[in-house]
């Protein structure tokens, strides 16, 4: 049986009087602690007191050996074994954008922070990337940035008011593409001209998955007259569907995966060679040096080779995500899963697209199908809704992210809860106190799932490489290793470990940087920075020293060696090892 301890159990102690009474109650409280203490003393710090402070001796160190101050903070406070294994990703927009809000974010965990090219300004997201990027180079984090492309956006709707709208039984509203500024009674504004194509009298308008629905009673050129007929609230920005004899009415395939509204000279080539839109977000995320682009409503495997196939010819190592959010993309899944780079269950707009019920079951096989196919996902949209607005998550959020740890997601996604709530750092430590709590659950009670069975790998080396992985993992845990250390310039060793899940978190030393920065989504794997010779026993013997020297290892642990570095010039016999170190 798992301990059951109250969740000050995750919280070092002692801990001042104060702060044990602030947590008292569910514990999601933030801790913090100062990223230049690299040993603290046990002794937290809420987020409130800390401040900035400027790069010391020690910092400068350890970030010669390519650790993260967030990891290391961590690691000393709880050892291996409590290294938290899902990763996070907060959106930023308005209420976090500033260096210091940014900062905090960081220090709580953030391991990617996803910029919606939805709102704002370019020159906004290249402010906000510019801080994330220092934050990293002078306080020594580690946060990947994530575009997010605006995508075919044909429902969203905008009553023009700052917050929700009520629309009550039997009122008629005019849902209308004239474009107007301000709001007017009765009016909504569609954000794309031909949204009430195909529609007929009598269908339905659904909005925001069910918060309220209308009958549509007239069509008056591309406009759209219609009734409540089931009460609820309009929020700003919207998301409607039509739905017609109870079913979908599948409006996506008549658009492109990204939408065509800037640039057009730049785009014009492309698009005939691509029939790619959103260039403009593509090209702004290739300038910016961004680690991932995450495409929006995604209908096939051909729009994510498109896209990958433009990096390449850029040679731009930038990880494609694929968003899924709609019905097409669910038909087509295990081709987008396979195309991309990873997945997002973007459950917003899916939401909208199949009935809420749903989505659990959804949410879970592609989660699997993702492992299966050995490529990241995340879970995201309304994981603490109702945080944007209150301190305290409901019982029903926590269960929810609790759920997504359980089914062993990569990652974890804040949306408006970070981009404009009021409380965006204290959802960020629910979700890391929740993820921290059901990942120990599940390693005590033995919920340990199991070794995927597809196979991957056709090639020889591949598939040397994946039993390495698979065999690895299942030795880590039997032989209750402290940690596994993995060599890597692509990632790809460092990715087939993490797939399997194994206990003890997965340290995976590269020498390329886009490779640290895509692995930072990946569940259980610290990637750290590190320059490789030839000689993997030199690579070893060197990396073991670091951290033997910052007490992080100490005699007596084990330590599990994975390699498939392959030395330059020679010829690739027989390149991955698996060994078993006890440190001396
Ligand atoms: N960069 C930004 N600038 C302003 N507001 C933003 C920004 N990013 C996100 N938001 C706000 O946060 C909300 C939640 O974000 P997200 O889920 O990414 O977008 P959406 O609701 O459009 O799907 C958005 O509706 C929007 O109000
Ligand atoms: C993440 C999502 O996409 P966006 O926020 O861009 O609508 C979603 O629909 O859940
Ligand atoms: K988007
Ligand atoms: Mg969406």
């Amino acid at each position: 049986m798992a301990s059951f301890t109250s969740d000050l159990s995750l919280i070092p102690k002692p801990l001042p009087k104060t702060l044990r009474k602030t947590i008292s109650r569910v514990s999601l409280s933030r801790k913090i602690v100062p990223f230049n203490r690299l040993k603290p003393k046990g002794l937290t710090m809420h987020v409130a007191s800390a401040v900035i402070e400027p790069k010391t001796e020690e910092t400068e160190e350890f970030l010669s050996l390519g650790f993260d101050v967030v990891t290391e903070a961590e690691l000393a406070e709880k050892g291996f074994l409590g290294l938290r294994k899902t990763k996070l990703v907060c959106t930023v927009g308005p209420a976090c954008c500033s260096y210091e809000e940014l900062w905090k974010l960081a220090m709580g965990g953030m391991n990617v922070a996803r910029l919606n090219m939805c709102h704002n300004t370019k020159e906004w997201h290249r402010d906000v990337i510019r801080k994330i990027k220092k934050l990293n180079s002078e306080q020594g984090f580690c946060v990947s940035v994530m575009i997010d492309t605006e995508g075919s956006q044909i429902h969203v709707a905008d009553h023009g008011a700052p917050s929700s709208v009520k629309a009550e039984d039997g009122s008629i509203w005019f849902f209308t593409t004239e474009q107007f500024e301000g709001c007017r009674p009765f009016t909504v504004q569609a954000s794309y001209e031909g949204f009430a194509e195909g529609i007929k009298e009598g269908d339905e308008l659904v909005v925001d998955g069910g918060m309220a629905t209308f009958k549509v009673i007239e069509r008056i050129g591309n406009d759209l007259r219609c009734k409540c007929i089931d009460p609820g609230l309009l929020l700003p920005r919207a998301k409607l569907s039509f739905w017609r004899d109870g079913k979908l009415v599948d409006k996506h395939h008549e658009l492109p995966t990204l939408s065509t509204k800037f640039d057009t000279d730049l785009i014009s080539s492309i698009v005939m060679l691509y029939e790619l839109q959103d260039w403009s977000d593509i090209e702004f995320g290739i300038s910016e040096g961004v680690d991932f682009i995450a495409m929006s409503f995604v209908k096939d495997a051909d729009a994510v080779n498109h896209l990958k196939n433009y990096l390449s010819t850029k040679n731009k190592f930038i990880k494609v995500l694929a968003k899924i959010e709609s019905l097409e993309s669910l038909h087509k899944l295990e081709e987008i899963v396979e195309a991309s780079d990873g997945i997002m269950v973007a459950r917003g707009d899916l939401g909208v697209e199949i009935p809420l019920e749903q989505i659990p079951t959804v949410q879970e096989d592609i989660i699997n199908l993702c492992r299966q196919l050995n490529k990241p996902v995340i879970v995201a949209s309304q994981l603490l809704e109702s945080m944007i607005e209150y301190p305290t998550p409901t019982r029903a959020e926590v269960a929810d992210v609790s759920e997504a740890v359980r089914q062993y997601a990569d990652a974890l996604m804040l949306s408006g809860e970070s981009a404009v709530g009021s409380f965006g750092e204290k959802a960020l430590s629910v979700l890391r106190m929740a993820s921290s709590r059901m990942e120990l659950w599940s390693r005590e009670e033995n919920h340990q799932s199991s070794v995927p069975q597809h196979k991957l790998g056709i090639s020889l080396p591949d598939q040397i490489a994946e039993q390495i992985c698979n065999c690895a993992s299942q030795m880590a845990n039997n032989l209750g290793v402290d940690a596994v250390f993995v060599y890597t310039r692509h990632g790809q060793m460092a990715s087939l470990l993490s797939r399997n899940r194994p206990n003890p978190p997965i340290f995976a030393f590269t020498d390329e940087k886009s490779t640290q920065m895509a692995l930072n989504l990946q569940w259980g794997v610290i990637p750290i920075l590190v320059d490789l010779s030839d000689d993997m026993d030199d690579n070893i013997n060197k990396t073991t020293d670091l951290i033997k020297a910052k007490a992080m290892l100490k005699e007596g642990d084990t330590v599990l060696i994975v390699s498939d570095v392959i030395p330059t010039g020679s010829t690739p016999t027989v390149y991955q090892s698996l060994q078993v170190k006890i440190i001396s």
